[in-house]
């Protein structure tokens, strides 16, 4: 575990500006409906819970702002955060809401996906176990189940070893500083999430700690409906 002074400030950064196409909702699918209110206040509530020491910022693209302080004033919602605009792809809304951050005084910051609400306390705690001098950064990832093949230039594909792969989830840890400076880089499409944005800022050393198969990104129809089926918000 990585010591900052008690005035440093930690912080999660919740993105929340996609559209999610895949998902084919009326709306985005972070404000689609989870247990009777918009889902993204479920993943707000279960990363406040998993870590409460840090403020929150959610990124939200600019035509949604104003409806998601109607949707927070309807639900009654009132967990504090700041709002951030995001971006054309999730790296540019990742960095609108890094380049806010103070370094003088950020200490450990979450990247978090909006789509994922079902992040556990157990995971952020291996998360915050595994940040030290050595690891400015820290990823969730899971084993893969499905068998695995690649697909080559000429559209034929070959099966891969799956032992050699892992699947990675969000909410990704790092520290603040660190972040900060590779988020200075330009954004490449490449950047899928936030540690290949460290790597490419030459931040190699990054941890794997457990990440759980129950934390699902929301993508397609049918994903919020199977987090239902699993049961209700702990
Ligand atoms: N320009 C973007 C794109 C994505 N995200 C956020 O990044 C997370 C992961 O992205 P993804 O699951 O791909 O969401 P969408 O881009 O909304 O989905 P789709 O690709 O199906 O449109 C989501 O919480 C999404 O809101 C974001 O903040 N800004
Ligand atoms: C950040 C992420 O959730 C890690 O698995 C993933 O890369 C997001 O991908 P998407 O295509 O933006 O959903």
């Amino acid at each position: 575990m990585k010591y900052y002074p008690e005035s440093a400030e930690n912080v999660h950064i919740v993105v929340a500006a996609g559209s999610g196409s895949r998902y084919g909702a009326d709306m985005p699918k972070q404000f689609c409906d989870l247990w009777g209110r918009p889902l993204l206040m479920t993943t707000l509530e279960r990363l406040h819970s998993s870590a409460h020491d840090a403020r929150i910022i959610v990124v939200l693209s600019a035509d949604m702002v104003e409806g998601w302080r109607e949707m927070c004033a309807e639900y009654g919602f009132t967990l504090p955060h700041d709002i951030v605009t995001g971006g054309p792809s999730r790296a540019h809304s990742v960095k609108n809401a890094v380049d806010t951050l103070c370094p003088e005084t950020v200490g450990w910051v979450t990247v978090h996906d909006a789509a994922r609400p079902m992040v556990t306390g157990d995971m952020m705690r291996r998360l915050l176990a595994a940040l030290d001098d050595s690891h400015p950064g820290v990823i969730p990832v899971v084993s893969v189940t499905d068998s695995i093949r690649q697909i080559l230039p000429d559209g034929s594909s070959v099966s891969v070893d799956r032992s050699i792969y892992r699947a990675v989830q969000t909410p990704q840890l790092f520290d603040g500083h660190a972040l900060i400076e590779a988020y200075r880089q330009e954004i490449m499409p490449s950047f899928t999430d936030d540690a290949s944005v460290m790597e490419a800022a030459g931040y190699t050393s990054l941890a794997l700690v457990d990440g759980d198969t129950s934390n699902i990104k929301v993508t397609n129809p049918g994903d919020i409906a199977r987090i239902e089926l699993n049961g209700p918000a702990a």
